[in-house]
């Protein structure tokens, strides 16, 4: 991910993405609705649909893992694959990321990919997690989050790696890091974007707590930088990309990489002792027996 600089942000240390997507549409091209010139054609995959508008510079990539866009293996990878070709080509400078599943941005970790899975599977869907969180977070792209759904944990992870977070005011639409009410911890490089984010006390308070904020409580913690009405959420997210996109992005990246790096640093200098963590703790007897019953009330819920 080379800048114009030269600065490299994030090493190309990624899995083996395409092996991942034997059977998947990824790389489609084809007409959008309604749309003509190359500025609307739209890409992506089954997961992933991207609407590219070349005019502006601006691709709005849509999560479409229904029914709650779990982060499951094959959502990781489609996204970093998507994110990947967008920076590649020079003709995008900004992403807005949304959902294209009602009432839900993104569900978090998809819990099946841990629930009685073997430490292989957990450590290979853990370094796919770790990939997608160093690529969003030091993309040189601008990043904007448009919200328009419920937010929680690894949901709140995607969002937080952005550069603008844009939420719907709609109650029901809580983000935060809830792990600690599913008996698990997040991880101290998510820990370390809470803080970059809401500060050392409130992400203290909030961590420990699990707390899901509600839209006017994010704005106040500063969790996310607007709440608008759900029919002005891509609206204002354009209006946020506008701002960033303002800003000569040499100048822009720089900074975002002077800001961010310390902590991406950390994580990569620690990444194998991270997903060692990871898989001894989602491996034990306990920790499988509260997301098991998690799983099930989650599922029961529903009737
Ligand atoms: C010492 C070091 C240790 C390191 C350890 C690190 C551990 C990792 C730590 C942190 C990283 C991040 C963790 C996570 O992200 S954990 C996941 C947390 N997510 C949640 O708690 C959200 C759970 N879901 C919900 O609250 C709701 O589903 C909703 C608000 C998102 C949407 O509500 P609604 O529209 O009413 O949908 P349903 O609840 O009816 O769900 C539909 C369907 O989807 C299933 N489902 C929901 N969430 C998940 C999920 N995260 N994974 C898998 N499946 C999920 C749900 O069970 C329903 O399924 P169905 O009945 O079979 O249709």
């Amino acid at each position: 991910m080379a800048l114009a600089s030269g600065v490299r942000f994030a090493p190309r240390a990624l899995l083996r993405p395409w092996a991942l997507l034997r059977g998947t549409t990824l790389g489609r091209t084809e007409p959008a609705a309604g749309g003509g010139g190359d500025g609307a054609r739209r890409f992506g995959s089954q997961r992933v649909l991207v609407e590219p508008d070349a005019a502006s510079g601006v691709a709005v990539m849509k999560l479409r893992n229904p029914p709650v866009n779990a982060l499951s293996l094959e959502l990781l990878t489609e996204l970093v694959i998507s994110l990947e070709k967008l920076e590649n080509d020079k003709t995008f400078r900004g992403i807005i990321l949304t959902s294209d599943c009602p009432r839900v941005f993104c569900a978090g970790l998809d819990l099946t990919e841990i629930c009685g899975r073997n430490p292989a599977h957990c450590a290979e869907y853990w370094k796919a997690m770790q990939e997608l969180w160093l690529r969003m977070y030091l993309s040189s792209l601008v990043l904007v989050a448009a919200i328009n759904g419920a937010c929680p944990a690894g949901g709140c992870i995607i969002a937080l790696s952005c550069d603008c977070r844009v939420l719907a005011d709609n109650p029901k639409y809580r983000i935060g890091l809830n792990e600690t009410l599913l008996g698990i911890i997040a991880p101290f490089w998510l820990k370390d974007t809470y803080v970059n984010t809401i500060g050392h006390r409130a992400s203290e308070q909030a961590l420990q707590l699990g707390s899901l904020f509600p839209p006017a409580e994010a704005l106040q913690v500063g969790l996310v930088d607007q709440v608008v009405p759900e029919d002005q959420v891509q609206s204002t997210a354009l209006s946020e990309m506008a701002r960033w996109l303002a800003v000569p992005d040499h100048a822009r990246q720089l900074t975002k990489n002077m800001m961010r790096k310390a902590t991406a640093d950390r994580l990569l200098r620690q990444r194998d002792a991270d997903t060692q963590n990871f898989v001894s703790f989602v491996c034990r007897d306990s920790i499988q027996k509260s997301l098991q019953a998690y799983l099930e009330k989650l599922r029961q819920r529903k009737g």
